[in-house]
């Protein structure tokens, strides 16, 4: 496990020296390990540069991503086939790209439950989502299926945002039985997506997703749930609501989806909101940075020592420097939020937005899995002394989420080609402190 950026707290990792108020000699726990487990619709992102007559030939919603069945898929894969727009093919779904960004950062192990091609042949879809994965996501558990992989032809318009038309094959095949109990229960956090839920009629993945849900609340595993698409979301709110309130404990969503979910316009406004139904939330708000929410207890709760900032809510950031907690595991629950800009103002030509938003959880979830990899470690440390979710500050997360983002929006594609850099890794020290 890669530590999350070094620092000049007492608290630092990977663990050298011994906690002083630690009481046993540590040793360490050679068996432990941390990792994510997701569940996804495996996905190749077919990338194309369309006009906008084209999507709207093809009856497709700007900026959103839309299922199209087997007949529009075949006329829009012609259109662009002779039109010679495809531009790249790659790996995708949301889940699989937070995953393989997970262990890219983390420099560790994540699990993939999804659908293969039983069969895979050379330059196939298949062959090139895994040829595009980091080989620290671990695919032993994915299920054999016959037929076409799912597609996600990603189009990229007049004005440079991109639209997502999907063409399923077999991404919705995967099992209940496929998801096996002891890999949910040993994981750090499940992680799924609201597209996994999106289907025109009965598919597996449904009950598969449901029955991974069932195993996580069982062992206490923390299930993380990222939004998506702004138009799944509106359809049902109130599903959604309930939805989280029963399942979720971290959730993910741009502006757009928080509206969506929240009928709040102002990011902030609508983390606040999310938190009536779940632990910790992550809000991104493209140039206007991200914010997040979550609850500390006020036993543990830490001020701030940066400018107090004022929004939706006043001073709104007093605590962000407490780590977060699950609401039921404070005596005393107190809402902590934090924001940040985005990095060194964001990059001056921005590749590509797709993914910048999967890039900012990856860093979530790698702090996440840091801090039940040092549990496991140093279940004495002072650093458990209560009954964290994260690693480090709500702060400091945000920091690292944003810095992932810019990296993201750096590159080409939404899976991180490599690491943050070394040199950086110490991000107090990094520009935004200039
Ligand atoms: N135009 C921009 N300028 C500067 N930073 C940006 C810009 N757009 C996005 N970012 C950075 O990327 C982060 C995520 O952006 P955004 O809210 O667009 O994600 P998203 O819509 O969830 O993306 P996706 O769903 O494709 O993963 C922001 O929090 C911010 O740090
Ligand atoms: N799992 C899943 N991912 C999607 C869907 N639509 C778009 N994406 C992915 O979202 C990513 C960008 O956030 C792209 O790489 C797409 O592959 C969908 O319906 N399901």
């Amino acid at each position: 496990m890669k530590f999350p950026g070094k620092r000049k707290s007492k608290h630092y990792f990977p663990v050298s020296q011994r906690d002083p108020l630690a009481l046993p000699e540590p040793e360490i726990n050679e068996a432990a390990g941390a990792y994510i487990v997701g569940i996804d619709q495996t996905l190749v992102d077919i990338e194309a540069r369309v006009d906008d007559a084209f999507l709207a030939r093809h009856g497709l919603s700007v900026g959103h991503s839309m299922l199209v069945d087997a007949d529009a898929a075949d006329r829009l894969n012609l259109e662009l086939m002779e039109q010679a727009s495809i531009t790249h093919q790659f790996a995708g779904g949301t889940v699989g790209n937070t995953l393989h960004n997970y262990s890219v950062l983390a420099d560790d192990r994540s699990m993939l439950l999804g659908v293969m091609s039983s069969s895979i042949s050379i330059g196939s879809h298949a062959y090139r989502y895994l040829c595009n994965t980091s080989s620290r996501v671990d695919l032993n558990y994915l299920q054999g299926a016959d037929g076409a992989m799912g597609r996600c032809f990603t189009l990229i318009g007049d004005s440079g945002e991109r639209t997502f038309a999907i063409s399923p094959g077999n991404m919705n095949q995967l099992k209940p039985e496929c998801v096996p109990e002891d890999v949910v229960a040993g994981a750090s956090a499940l992680l799924i997506t609201a597209y996994l839920l999106r289907c025109t009629a009965y598919e597996p993945i449904m009950d598969a997703t449901l029955v991974a849900i069932a195993y996580a609340k069982k062992y206490q595993v923390p299930v993380v749930l990222t939004l998506g698409t702004q138009a799944i979301i509106a359809d049902r709110p109130e599903w959604w609501q309930d939805f989280i309130r029963e399942n979720v404990t971290i959730l993910a969503m741009n502006e757009e989806e928080a509206c969506a979910l929240t009928g709040c316009t102002e990011p902030l406004a609508a983390a606040d909101a999310a938190l009536a139904w779940t632990d910790l939330v992550i809000c991104t708000a493209g140039p206007d940075g991200l914010y997040m929410a979550g609850y500390a207890d006020t036993g543990v709760k830490r001020e701030t020592r940066h400018p107090l900032l004022d929004g939706a809510l006043p001073a709104f950031n007093r605590h962000e420097f407490s780590r977060a907690m699950r609401r039921e595991a404070c005596e005393q629950p107190e809402r902590i939020y934090s924001h940040i800009k985005p990095y060194m103002g964001g990059p001056g030509k921005i590749m590509n937005t797709n993914g910048a938003g999967d890039g900012a959880l990856a860093a979530v979830l790698h702090d996440i899995a840091a801090n039940v990899y040092h549990r496991q470690q140093l279940p004495d440390s002072t650093k458990h002394r209560a009954s964290f979710l994260t690693y480090s500050s709500l702060a400091q997360v945000c920091k690292y989420a944003n810095r992932v983002s810019y990296q993201v929006l750096n590159q080409h594609s939404p899976r991180l080609t490599r690491g943050l850099p070394e040199r950086e890794d110490s991000l107090e020290e990094a520009y935004w402190e200039r």
